[in-house]
């Protein structure tokens, strides 16, 4: 029997992994678990590659039980894996083998050192155990050797070291729990720590205990019901690790339920894009797209649904940061061969291979999107139909892949059913046309009777109808597609377009001057201005916004989302001098009169913008009296 000191450094990593990682306690059985599978993973590996173990047939597994006998609560973790030897034992758990750990852990301040986040920046692995164990034991075999050993230790300042038995190859562990980790040796507990975070390791993990039940029928010698105890031995992970097969081994039905299972979605996915990289950085991923947008998915509060696993353990999907907020509805899992398994939240928004593996994802899934749209109309009809809105807010937050979004979102047209795209648009456009055309604010109904679309009706332009709320501030960012500048036709700039030979001279006789200066009178400080138009058709006018200003349904929005503090743009009336209601200003010298008939052309065009006039009363009082003469 040997005893041992601890290298300085493992007593520093054990009093801070106890005093900063206390709050997540219970991680100490997910490090355990993934300890066990790495010696599975390599004894596997040895096996097909070492003559000296070639001939060792072995069951790959994990065992959990535990027991409560007299003080002691124990809980024993076992695997049939590689083992260690004497040297490694006191290699590996009496040091930090790892020297990138030690050299971080000689950098950090005492302030730092008081930080879980950072000490979450390298594996604390096997250490963790004594935030649950007053002492451990450990019993190893290594594979090809006749002898075990027992490494114990109460985690303070030094282990033992002894000779010991195994039967065959392997470690178990085993963790005499201290006040706060009694908890633990419970088979509920262990159920649900191993489902949240080793689900998925690719071994099955077996949990022993001892079920009693009370046979009514069958009495005991003092006449009470018949105790029996019955020794179970169940296994309590899927062991599945479906997204590391290969996807020709899979079947479209496997996918589908791993998803329903994983996700708690009773319905089939759209879609799903299974994807492993290999090379500088090796990961996984495999994507759903779920049929129907998540119910959260407009929270601030809502709830990411890609889950990041290290080497097939689950380390956390509460991250905002594993793929860009806009694809929050994408779900499935990220597994990564290079990240530390201790990666925190703070760690993973800088980390170089983390943000590879996001800018890859991100290229990815959007490269699909595009691919369906091309190849599957119909199943891309369904995926705008849920998702159309989440892509939009990326043409504003994510620059770096604008070209590709703006090929995937989609719009309502004037002359055109259902969606139609940007690259559809421009293959439509007439050759006389300088800009793409698009209207926004209100409902779809309202936007598509706007008396703004008549002129662009007459010439063939095709104007998109941008009936989302959201589509105010995106299309700001858009600016151009392929160099086509995009206007509002709500707005005073796109008109010029319109304007054809002779137009200039309707609208600059004396009579239509005359007319614009007693509307402008009538109206006074109502609106900004009031031109003549040279874009109506049918209506007597229309209400656009200076080229700079928010649109008048825009500032409607922002007061109804409780927004005062802007000021406001007043509208600039734009009459069709032509117009049989607007010749009878023309023709009148009563200004009361004059003031009714221009009031309610401001307010009727108003309301055709779906806009609510100011003074609603007002305006059914002047159009009785109209109506009423
Ligand atoms: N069940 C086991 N079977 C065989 N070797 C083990 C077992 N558990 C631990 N070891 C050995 O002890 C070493 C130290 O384990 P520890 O958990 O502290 O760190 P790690 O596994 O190297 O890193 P991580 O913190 O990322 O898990 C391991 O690298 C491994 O060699």
């Amino acid at each position: 029997m040997e005893q041992k000191k601890f290298k300085t450094e493992v007593s520093e990593l054990l009093h801070l992994i106890i005093h900063s990682l206390y709050s997540h306690k219970e991680i100490f059985l997910r490090e355990l678990v993934s300890n066990s599978s790495d010696a599975l993973d390599k004894l596997k590996y040895l096996t097909l590659t070492d003559d000296k173990l070639k001939n060792l047939t072995f069951e790959p597994r994990i065992d959990i039980s535990f027991s409560e006998e007299g003080e002691d609560r124990t809980l024993t973790i076992s695997d049939n894996g590689l083992g260690m030897s004497h040297d490694d034992l006191a290699d590996n758990l009496g040091t930090i083998a790892s020297s990138g750990t030690k050299k971080f852990l000689s950098s950090l301040t005492e302030e730092q050192k008081k930080d879980s986040n950072l000490i979450g920046q390298f594996g604390v692995g096997f250490y963790s155990a004594f935030m649950v164990a007053k002492k451990v034991e450990v019993v190893s075999r290594k594979a090809g050797e006749e002898q075990a050993w027992k490494w114990s230790s109460t985690g303070k300042g030094s282990y033992i070291l002894e000779e010991a038995k195994r039967e065959s190859q392997g470690t178990t562990i085993t963790l005499y729990l201290n006040e706060e980790g009694s908890e633990y040796a419970n088979r509920w507990q262990i159920e649900q720590l191993v489902k949240k975070y080793s689900d998925h390791i690719a071994y099955p993990i077996f949990l022993s205990y001892d079920q009693t039940s009370y046979d009514d029928k069958k009495k005991d010698d003092e006449g009470n019901p018949l105790k029996k105890v019955e020794h179970k031995i169940e296994q309590i992970n899927s062991s599945s690790a479906l997204w590391r097969r290969s996807k020709s081994e899979l079947t479209d039905e496997e996918y589908k339920e791993f998803y329903k299972q994983s996700s708690y979605d009773s319905e089939d996915p759209l879609f799903y894009l299974h994807t492993r990289a290999e090379g500088a950085t090796e990961y996984i991923t495999l994507f759903f797209i779920p049929s129907k947008a998540p119910f959260d998915m407009y929270y601030a509060d809502y709830k990411p649904g890609v889950k990041l696993y290290v080497k097939r353990v689950y380390i956390t999907d509460d991250d905002k940061e594993l793929l860009p907020s806009y694809l929050r509805f994408v779900r499935g899992i990220i597994d990564s061969e290079d990240l530390p398994l201790n990666v925190s939240r703070e760690i993973l928004q800088q980390n170089r291979v983390m943000n590879a593996i996001r800018t890859a994802s991100v290229k990815k899934l959007l490269g699909e999107f595009q691919k369906i749209s091309e190849q599957n109309p119909d199943l891309y009809a369904k995926f705008i139909e849920q998702y159309n809105r989440p892509l939009k807010e990326g043409l504003y937050s994510d620059y770096a892949n604008r070209d590709a979004l703006l090929e995937l979102v989609r719009f309502k047209s004037s002359s055109e059913d259902g969606y139609v795209s940007l690259a559809s648009y421009k293959e439509r456009m007439k050759s006389d046309q300088k800009s793409i055309y698009y209207i926004t604010g209100g409902k779809e109904e309202t936007l598509k009777a706007s008396p703004l679309l008549e002129a662009y009706r007459k010439k063939g332009y095709e104007v998109l109808i941008m009936s989302d709320d959201i589509d105010d501030i995106v299309v700001g960012s858009i600016g151009t597609y392929k160099e086509l500048p995009l206007k509002a036709i709500n707005k005073s700039g796109a008109v010029d377009d319109l304007k054809e030979e002779g137009e200039e001279k309707k609208k600059d006789t004396k009579e239509a001057k005359a007319l614009i200066k007693k509307v402008k009178k009538a109206l006074g400080d109502k609106v900004k201005d009031v031109v003549a138009s040279s874009r109506l058709a049918d209506s007597p006018a229309v209400v656009v916004v200076d080229e700079n200003d928010p649109s008048v349904q825009m500032q409607q929005i922002l007061k109804s989302m409780g927004q005062t503090d802007f000021e406001e743009a007043k509208p600039i009336l734009e009459i069709n001098v032509e117009d049989p209601m607007v010749k009878k200003i023309e023709n009148s010298d009563d200004e009361q009169y004059i003031e009714q008939l221009s009031s309610v052309l401001l307010d009727q065009a108003l309301l055709a913008e779906g806009v609510m006039p100011k003074d609603p009363v007002g305006f059914a009082k002047r159009l009785h009296a109209l109506l009423s003469t």
